[in-house]
């Protein structure tokens, strides 16, 4: 499967402002296997990009399409359950349920969707750090820590697409690391694409396809 953008521009873009953009306007295939990076400053359109391939938002002009699936022509419901054993996301906002422990809001995500045993949210804990944290209820957590939960919840469901929204802001070099790491061993084991939007092309990550919107 491939995810293919054709000449898309958000509704609130005026098109004669985009000629200095490698991603608005253009034609982008990604296929699975492969990791894009979107490199882009605060403003420039990396949330709106990453929801339109999620399909939460549909103004702008053009096409997105999974395979010859055009998104824009699947209702909700059925693009729903297309997710959920094919795309993955980390939110900007990350969306977990504050009141419950760090280790519900991973399980929720695993029950529905299984790819991994309840066992591997302990080892993913303790790869990321955040191991004494499982019982603690999410809101008591810092944003660092708050990612490194959506992180792990995000890798427990099968995809052959994960997108990324400013994951690490609140990560230090250490733990991006070690995020990282992890996150490019679970696409690896999927044999999973990666669209990666972040402010700053991080150092680890050189050597990899970068646009910039
Ligand atoms: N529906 C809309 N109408 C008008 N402007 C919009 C709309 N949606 C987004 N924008 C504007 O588009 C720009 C891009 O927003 P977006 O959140 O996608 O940027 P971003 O690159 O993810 O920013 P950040 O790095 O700060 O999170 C912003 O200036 C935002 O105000």
């Amino acid at each position: 499967m491939q995810i293919n953008l054709q000449e898309i521009v958000p509704d609130y873009i005026d098109k004669k402002n985009i000629s200095g953009s490698q991603v608005w306007g253009k034609n982008i295939i990604i296929k699975k296997g492969e990791h894009l990076h979107i490199v882009a400053p605060s403003g420039t359109g990396k949330t709106s990009l990453i929801h339109f391939i999620y399909g939460l938002r549909k103004d702008y002009t053009g096409n997105i399409s999974y395979d010859a699936t055009d998104i824009k022509k699947l209702s909700t419901e059925s693009f729903s359950s297309f997710r959920q054993n094919k795309i993955s996301i980390i939110f900007q906002d990350l969306r977990l349920f504050e009141d419950q422990t760090t280790r519900e809001n991973i399980e929720i995500k695993r029950r529905l969707h299984p790819f991994h045993p309840p066992e591997m949210i302990d080892e993913m804990a303790g790869r990321l750090g955040i191991e004494t944290k499982l019982s603690q209820q999410v809101k008591t957590c810092s944003y660092g820590e708050k990612q490194r939960i959506a992180i792990i919840r995000s890798l427990m469901q099968p995809f052959e697409f994960l997108l990324l929204d400013e994951p690490y802001s609140h990560l230090d070099e250490v733990n991006r690391k070690k995020a990282m790491d992890l996150i490019y061993e679970e696409c690896g084991k999927r044999n999973a694409a990666m669209i990666f939007a972040d402010l700053k092309e991080l150092d680890f990550l050189k050597g990899e396809k970068v646009l910039t919107l």
